[in-house]
């Protein structure tokens, strides 16, 4: 990922045409009930959440554990995954559940994977940027993109720990390295910006949420948060007063969370609903169906394919008010995409 091409637009389509479903077996199980189970488990998709005993983790690993689609699901942490894993596995829903601990569990984790999630990492405290979790998170990310380049290349990826403006960069580095980069493939999670706008936009117009779709586009911190309130649908008009009130709530909202939580994190019951909506449109897609259109932060090389986010979307029309916010986001996330690019090219 180039500084320039990270900047652009961000909404992509999913692929109805990745690989199928692959029902290959792991090695090393926790569970041996688990393993019994998976020979004659339901068809489905092998999904890996890496981080999953933290505040996303958790709530994460349940809402996918509900999901039809998921046939196998890896639980992976460096700690606490043991209990994580007994306490999901006991629900009756269809995917086996695997829990995985250490980074010597880190390649049987990963093996046979059609999609990995991401939520591993340090969150925000007051006061705190996104861009100071990166001294600690781009190593853990690297570490962790280098296992999928080994076990699973060819999954689908959705990156959510932060700063995601770099993260997605430092994995797409790593990708390079290892020689198994597909842009179409790698994924920055930026729903949680989204379902906020929704929720936010819904709040003003007086309507229901579930009614609304705000395409919001760019990176995911600060001003590279870019809601496209001149294209909501419904259609709808804001005053200016709405227009910046409801820019900078969205743009802070993450802010908004951490102030509110006082210390002891950041945003993980939304962003669990957030992730498990976007890994959700991603199974969907990788199943075939047709039409699943998400925003995510994404690298703008991206072309119509056979094997991926199939096709990146152009903006549309912007506003002045647009062009002025996307203008900054641009020259924002430039920095962040190459501070991402040299920590691992250094
Ligand atoms: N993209 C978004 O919209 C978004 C939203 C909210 C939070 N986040 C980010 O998600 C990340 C996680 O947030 P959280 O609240 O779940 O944090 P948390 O501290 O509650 O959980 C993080 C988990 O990652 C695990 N972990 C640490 N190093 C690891 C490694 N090397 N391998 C595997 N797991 C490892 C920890 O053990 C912990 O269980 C943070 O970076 C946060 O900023 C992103
Ligand atoms: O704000 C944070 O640090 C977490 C996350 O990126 C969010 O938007 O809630």
């Amino acid at each position: 990922m180039e500084a320039r091409a990270g900047a652009n637009q961000r909404i992509a389509r999913i692929s109805a045409h990745l690989q199928p479903p692959n029902f290959q077996e792991g090695s090393d199980v926790l569970l041996k009930s688990a393993e019994c189970r998976a020979k004659g488990g339901a068809p489905g998709f092998k999904v890996a959440i890496l981080g999953a005993a933290g505040g996303i983790g958790q709530p994460l690993s349940l809402l996918m554990k509900m999901n039809p689609l998921v046939s196998v699901l890896h639980l992976y942490d460096v700690v606490n995954t043991p209990g994580v894993t007994a306490d999901v596995s006991h629900m009756d829903t269809g995917a086996v559940v695997r829990g995985f601990l250490g980074q010597q569990q880190l390649e049987s984790a990963l093996t046979g994977m059609d999609l990995v999630i991401i939520p591993a990492g340090v969150p925000r405290k007051p006061g705190m940027t996104r861009d100071d979790l990166f001294k600690i998170n781009a190593g853990i990310v690297r570490t962790l993109c280098e296992g999928i380049a080994k076990s699973c290349p060819n999954a689908i990826v959705n990156l959510i720990s932060n700063p995601v403006n770099s993260t997605v960069a430092i994995a797409a580095e790593v990708f390079k390295k290892a020689g198994t980069y597909d842009p179409k493939r790698l994924l920055g999670v930026t729903t949680l910006d989204v379902v906020r706008a929704n929720t936010f936009v819904a709040e003003v117009l007086g309507v229901d949420p579930r009614e609304v779709d705000v395409p919001v586009v760019g990176g995911h911190a600060g001003v590279t948060i870019l809601p496209l309130l001149s294209q909501v649908k419904p259609r709808s008009s804001f005053t200016a007063e709405e227009t910046e009130y409801l820019t900078n709530r969205i743009q802070n909202g993450g802010t908004e969370v951490v102030e509110a939580k006082a210390g002891t994190g950041s945003a993980t019951l939304s962003m669990a609903y957030a992730a498990a909506k976007f890994a959700g449109a991603c199974l969907r897609g990788l199943k075939g169906e047709a039409g699943v259109v998400e925003c995510a932060f994404v690298d703008s090389q991206v072309r119509l394919g056979r094997a991926g986010a199939e096709e990146v979307y152009q903006l549309g029309p912007l506003n002045e008010y647009e062009r002025i916010g996307l203008e900054k986001a641009k020259r924002e996330l430039a920095g962040s995409i190459q501070k991402g690019v040299e920590f691992i090219r250094k």
